[in-house]
């Protein structure tokens, strides 16, 4: 394959990205090239303080600025983090911490312009499209006035992915999607994992400290390293 063969489809990418804020004596990431074509879900796993929080952070354009080498690609072009932040969502391992309202509807519509500031088939476009995310996390049972912080922690994890899609970004980044969820909820959640993916075309990368059940997803899986290298094991 030619490399613009190899990079056709690639919606996501890094390339020997590494990162070394200010702030850090050492160098958090030093080495990591992954890509990701659309549909396809990625993980990204190793030991706690490899430096997943961190590569996602940096992938998602939301690292503090400064200290990073290398590239990171968005639909086959470097993007920098504004474009990064525009194109890549994120749901963090707490996710109701960052939560902007308190309720499901006003969480979803919180950045709409006026009713009365936009043509009512594009309001009619916008509220069909977050019906469809809400669907595809298995929300579409909840009230639209149902408090977030009164939905289980499940719920929440699903409502934070079901708000970063109807954002319609290029890929979503999921830090330890698993965290704090008992095995029911890991088992309902994981065919979400692959439909956020594979369904909306986008694609979808994971880190977590286990893949033991996340496996069961993942098209390509890396393995960082303590010093930020990564390896790929899938
Ligand atoms: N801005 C920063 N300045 C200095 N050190 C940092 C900064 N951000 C993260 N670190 C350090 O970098 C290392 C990697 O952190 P990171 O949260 O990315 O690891 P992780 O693999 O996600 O860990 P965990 O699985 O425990 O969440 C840690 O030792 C952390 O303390």
């Amino acid at each position: 394959m030619s490399p613009t063969e190899e990079s056709e489809g690639v919606v996501l990418a890094a390339r020997k990205l590494g990162y070394h804020p200010p702030s850090a004596p050492k160098p958090l990431l030093t080495d990591v090239s992954i890509d990701l074509r659309a549909g396809q879900c990625g993980l990204v796993t190793g030991i706690s303080g490899s430096g997943k929080t961190t590569l996602l952070r940096v992938l998602s354009g939301l690292a503090p600025g400064g200290g990073e080498t290398g590239q990171v690609c968005v639909d086959g072009k470097m993007a920098d983090t504004a474009a990064r932040r525009r194109a890549v969502g994120v749901v963090f391992q707490q996710p109701s911490r960052h939560f902007v309202a308190d309720t499901l509807v006003a969480e979803f519509t919180y950045a709409w312009p006026p009713a009365d500031k936009e043509p009512r088939e594009v309001r009619l476009r916008r509220a069909a499209e977050v019906q469809g995310c809400l669907a595809l996390l298995g929300l579409a049972s909840l009230p639209l006035d149902a408090k977030l912080d009164t939905l289980s922690g499940g719920q929440q994890r699903r409502v934070a992915i079901a708000a970063q899609l109807a954002r319609q970004p290029h890929a979503l980044l999921l830090d330890e999607p698993f965290a704090g969820l008992d095995w029911r909820s890991r088992q309902g959640l994981l065919p979400l994992l692959r439909a956020a993916a594979r369904d909306t075309n986008r694609a979808v990368l994971i880190v977590s400290h286990d893949n033991e059940e996340l496996r069961a997803v993942a098209d390509a899986e890396w393995r960082m390293d303590v010093g930020g290298t990564c390896e790929r094991i899938l």
